[in-house]
């Protein structure tokens, strides 16, 4: 075949990892979950290369992968009976990594045989991103890299428009972002992926469209990452477990759960309520539902220790995400002056945790096309290369601000599409 390389410049996506307020575990059983966009985000930065090939470099996970397009499956979606069965197409010439790479390519190779048709395999590239989020701590890092990586491929098959990111863009970027979360979950809700596309605050039930709850109401949150691994897999499958041997009694919870959720959607949706009643509410099913997680078996020791620390500062915590560790978010009132938020935040990271301050609700993914022809890859990481070198000046409640400062190389105009509001 001839090859044909289309010109195009080197574009930027970027999508959100998100926090799920309330229903998580519940959404896997199609009751209702609250979620909403963190300002924290992955950023791929995609360049053309003048051979075929695709190279993948994700320096946040030590990847750094170059795919012979031609090699790759070329994939209609029905080969397999499951995404994660994808494994066995990985050509022979790939070693796949140990860890969280592992996942990265065989997503790629999942979504790459999906979209790339045979004719698009001409079009090489080389894909690199760079994320915000901590892996592992249930703020939807694979969500954001799905949605980052799943534009990537609709854009340069020429199947999204011209500019900005219409609905029906969004729809097809979400689709198959999930197909994504597949390969790296097994069975996930969706929840996260559709939060990275389309940010805000969603309300979210498995299968059905989520809404967007159009709430006027910031939301400040301090998050903390207990630095506890665990396993998203393993903690749904343990309430698969707990049910099956309980299923009237766990389908209670379940369903007292969707309340919570219906009842949260409700208040942020309220315009009548004073705006003190309404955070006083949001309080109490916040603690409600980390209540109804505990009894699940998803909280731990660590989440238990953030809930009483900040409960003796009147201060309402829950898990978020699949629990076991991971992270757990504290509302913060509006009126509570961010030195006293800096305070519970120190108290909580001499307990070796670490807290990001941030604000809930933000865009969803964004595409920042035809950015300056001279960005590269490598001028781009050495760029951002020293954020991530120095854990000491990192994440804290500024975190966003230094990850702009480290894209000097974008032009203006691409920094402010990438940090929709
Ligand atoms: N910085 C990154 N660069 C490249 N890929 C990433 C990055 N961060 C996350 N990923 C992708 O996401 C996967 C991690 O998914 P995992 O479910 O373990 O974490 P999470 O999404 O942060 O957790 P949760 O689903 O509970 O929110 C990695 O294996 C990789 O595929
Ligand atoms: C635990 C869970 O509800 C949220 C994980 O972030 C699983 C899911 O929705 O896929």
């Amino acid at each position: 075949m001839v090859a044909v390389h289309r010109d195009w410049s080197p574009f930027v996506v970027s999508a959100p990892g998100k926090v799920i307020l309330f229903g998580e575990h519940a959404v896997v059983y199609g009751k209702a979950a609250i979620a909403g966009s963190l300002d924290m985000r992955a950023y791929a930065l995609v360049t053309p290369r003048t051979d075929s090939k695709a190279r993948m470099v994700l320096p946040d996970i030590g990847v750094d992968v170059l795919f012979d397009s031609h090699t790759l499956p070329l994939l209609s979606g029905t080969e397999l009976s499951h995404p994660s069965e994808v494994e066995a197409l990985v050509p022979s010439s790939i070693s796949i990594p140990e860890g969280p790479g592992r996942t990265a390519v065989l997503t790629f190779v999942y979504l790459y045989g999906c979209i790339f048709a045979e004719s698009d395999r001409t079009t090489g590239f080389t894909l690199c991103v760079r994320s915000l989020l901590p892996v592992g701590a249930g703020l939807g890092s694979s969500a954001a890299f799905n949605v980052a990586l799943s534009a990537t491929l609709l854009q340069l098959t020429g199947q999204l428009q011209e500019e900005g990111v219409s609905a029906s863009d969004r729809k097809l970027i979400n689709q198959w972002a999930f197909h994504g979360e597949q390969v790296a979950h097994g069975t996930p809700s969706g929840i996260d992926n559709s939060v990275a596309t389309y940010g805000g605050f969603l309300k979210y039930i498995k299968g059905e469209p989520s809404v967007n709850l159009e709430s006027t109401h910031a939301l400040r949150v301090l998050i903390t990452n207990t630095n506890v691994p665990k396993s998203t897999k393993a903690l749904v499958a343990g309430v698969r477990a707990l049910r099956d041997r309980y299923p009237s009694v766990v389908d209670g919870i379940l369903d007292s759960i969707d309340s919570v959720s219906t009842t949260a959607a409700t208040l942020f949706q309220s315009t009548s309520e004073a705006e003190e009643t309404l955070e006083q509410q949001m309080q109490d099913i916040i603690r409600i539902n980390h209540g109804l997680l505990s009894t699940l078996g998803v909280s731990h020791a660590s989440l238990e220790r953030v809930r009483e620390v900040t409960a003796a500062r009147n201060l309402a915590s829950k898990l978020t995400g699949a629990g076991g560790g991971g992270c757990a978010l504290t509302l913060i009132p509006n009126g509570m002056a961010s030195g006293d938020v800096d305070v519970v935040a120190r108290e909580l990271e001499g307990e070796g945790f670490h807290c990001y301050q941030t604000v809930v609700g933000g865009g969803g993914v964004a595409i920042a096309r035809n950015v300056d022809g001279k960005v590269t890859v490598e001028q781009w990481l050495a760029d951002t290369m020293e954020r991530h070198n120095s854990p000491a000046d990192g994440d804290d409640g500024n975190v966003y601000g230094r990850a702009v400062a480290g894209f000097a190389t974008l032009p203006a105009a691409a920094i402010a599409v990438l940090k929709p509001e």
